[in-house]
């Protein structure tokens, strides 16, 4: 995978909720093509700093870049962030009154104004790949929770997003809906997206990252290539979240490497 320039820069990222202090200055640079995988203990504050990446979220201190471009704090240009950053969240937020057709179109003709014609082609395509192209006048009720996230995955990179964050995807699912969801993920990264990942899929990690960040109360703790980080982390606080994991990694993924 080509790894160039950086795309996304986070610098001493701070983030609270009134006395909560969530993130303790976070720094992170994301290169273009890069999958950063970021995993720690639950509270630890994945999710804050996927929702601070997309302006989710407002922050006490630092700064956000995409492609060199301020995005967080009083310069924060929303708009330029719904464009450039897809997100894929635990629950698929599909408008329920909608085809799944429909809510992939939404984004890109509504708010993009992009031909309708020319992103159906796209929307189909993209069904097509994921498996599920015979479900594109299907209403979301009428989906398992894997093909729903698959759908949600295709609706956000109909937005063709600079970069796309996962938080927890799988999180929802019923153990055999998770490895079709992954093995799309997994799809995107051999193409070359640049995607943060925030999942407790240690196996699942291990097989898709670049990067793996190792947050922890707020704090990037530890950051090492997979090969690393999984057979020999460099502190105490990650070997011991590790080791919880032992006993409950991977559904159903066991042979993805
Ligand atoms: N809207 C909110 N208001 C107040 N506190 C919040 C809010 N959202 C999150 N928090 C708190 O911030 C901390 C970090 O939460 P976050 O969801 O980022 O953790 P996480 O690492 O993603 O956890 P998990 O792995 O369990 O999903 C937690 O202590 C949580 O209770």
């Amino acid at each position: 995978m080509s790894i160039k320039n950086t795309i996304l820069e986070i610098e001493n990222l701070k983030k609270a909720y009134d006395e909560i202090k969530v993130l303790n200055g976070v720094s992170l640079d994301i290169k273009k093509g890069e999958v950063v995988v970021i995993v720690g203990p639950s509270g630890c504050g994945k999710s804050t700093l996927l929702r601070c990446i997309n302006g989710l979220e407002e922050i006490q201190g630092g700064e956000i870049r995409l492609q060199g471009e301020i995005i967080s704090g009083r310069q924060k240009n929303i708009h330029l962030v719904r464009q450039k950053i897809g997100m894929v969240f635990q629950s698929y937020d599909l408008f329920p009154h909608m085809t799944i057709l429909n809510n992939i179109l939404l984004g890109p003709v509504k708010s993009q104004r992009r031909d309708k014609k020319e992103v159906t082609e796209e929307a189909e395509k993209l069904l097509e790949r994921v498996g599920l192209l015979d479900k594109r006048d299907a209403y979301p009720r009428q989906l398992s929770g894997g093909q729903k996230q698959r759908v949600a995955i295709v609706r956000a990179l109909c937005m063709h997003p600079e970069v796309m964050l996962f938080d927890e995807v799988t999180a929802a699912l019923d153990p055999e809906m998770v490895r079709e969801v992954l093995d799309v993920m997994l799809g995107l990264a051999k193409e070359g997206s640049t995607m943060v990942i925030v999942t407790h899929e240690m196996q699942f990690a291990r097989a898709i990252a670049d990067r793996v960040i190792f947050l922890d109360k707020g704090e990037i703790v530890e950051e090492a290539p997979p090969e690393l980080f999984f057979t020999n982390p460099a502190t105490e606080r990650a070997r011991k979240f590790l080791n919880v994991f032992e006993f409950d990694t991977v559904k159903g993924i066991k042979n993805i490497e």
